[in-house]
């Protein structure tokens, strides 16, 4: 292995220290608490985990922390209900509905109904049109959390190829959005790209969100790239359950400088972002200066 294995793991603890650090300040100076709502519809196994981790570091930060579950056949007014009461509850400063939602709920329609000043996921449309015309946005946390790990290891982005895997609404398009506001030229491609592998290989840093397991192998990489592997696949192994990315890891390592591994890249660097987008929400909320360094 020649690359440099990028922690985000580490990074991402590191990042919530600093937050917790400006909550206790917020709370000592201002008597405020940052509040995050979190809603889980249905009993999606991961999803169970993820709130689950969510409402637990936003306790160890010293925030409020407020869990919502309903069931999977929850209508969408009920939904709505809920989300419209959050909006209107001054202890709140974020709110997230944890994605997927069950296919009779009209997800759009969902992620729309949310304040966007409270958007702590960065998906509502006023949230993505000010993104996309470089203003002052509530930014998707995997995208900035890819940016942050970026910035960290990479320094300055001016003038690289980036090459970007996956056209989601969650990452891929967001994450196009924020190289582009730090310079580089950007290329999405996705599964029916033709020719992927020669694009990618034209890349000084990867972007992984295919969804698709270890997709991108060694020889799709220049030498010397940086390789971000957003990919969060469950797949069996030798008899055996296994998390891999879109990344295969051992002969991407051999090729970049450096690379993100699944588990302990990207993937906590999520709920650390979210966590830095509720104090942003919250300090914007008051009128408070925005902690510098934690927002793209
Ligand atoms: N409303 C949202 N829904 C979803 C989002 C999101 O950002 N907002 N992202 C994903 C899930 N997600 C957070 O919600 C998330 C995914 C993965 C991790 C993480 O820490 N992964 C670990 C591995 C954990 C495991 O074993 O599964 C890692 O990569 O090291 C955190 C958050 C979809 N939904
Ligand atoms: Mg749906």
């Amino acid at each position: 292995m020649v690359a440099v294995k990028i922690d985000g793991k580490a990074f991402a603890e590191t990042v919530r220290g600093d937050l917790a650090k400006h909550v206790e300040q917020l709370q000592r100076e201002h008597g405020i608490t940052p509040g995050l709502a979190v809603i889980l519809v249905g009993e999606d196994p991961a999803s169970e985990v993820y709130v689950r981790n969510k409402g637990k570091q936003t306790r160890e930060c010293g925030m409020a922390s407020f869990e919502h579950k309903l069931e999977a056949t929850s209508s969408e007014a009920e939904l709505l209900d809920l989300i419209g009461s959050l909006n209107a509850d001054p202890a709140v400063h974020g709110i997230l509905v944890q994605l997927p939602l069950p296919a009779h709920i009209d997800s759009d329609k969902i992620l729309n109904a949310i304040d966007p000043a409270k958007d702590v996921d960065g998906f509502h449309v006023s949230n993505v049109g000010l993104l996309g015309t470089g203003q002052k946005a509530m930014v998707p946390c995997t995208p900035l959390g890819c940016l942050m790990l970026l910035r960290h290891h990479h320094g300055k982005l001016d003038g690289l190829n980036a090459v970007v895997i996956g056209r989601s609404n969650i990452v891929g398009k967001p994450m196009a959005q924020l190289l582009l506001r730090d310079n580089c030229t950007v290329t999405i491609a996705h599964s029916r790209s033709r020719d992927l592998q020669n694009i990618v290989r034209s890349a000084d840093i990867v972007i992984a969100a295919v969804g698709r397991p270890e997709i991108v192998t060694g020889a799709w990489i220049k030498a010397g790239a940086t390789v971000i592997d957003v990919g969060i696949n469950r797949v069996e192994r030798d008899g055996r359950k296994k998390l891999v990315g879109d990344v295969n890891f051992e002969s991407a390592a051999e090729v970049a400088s450096a690379i993100t591994p699944v588990p302990g890249g990207v993937g906590p660097m999520t709920i650390a972002c979210l966590l830095a987008n509720t104090l942003t929400a919250c300090c914007r909320a008051r009128g408070l200066p925005e902690p510098l360094g934690l927002t793209a």
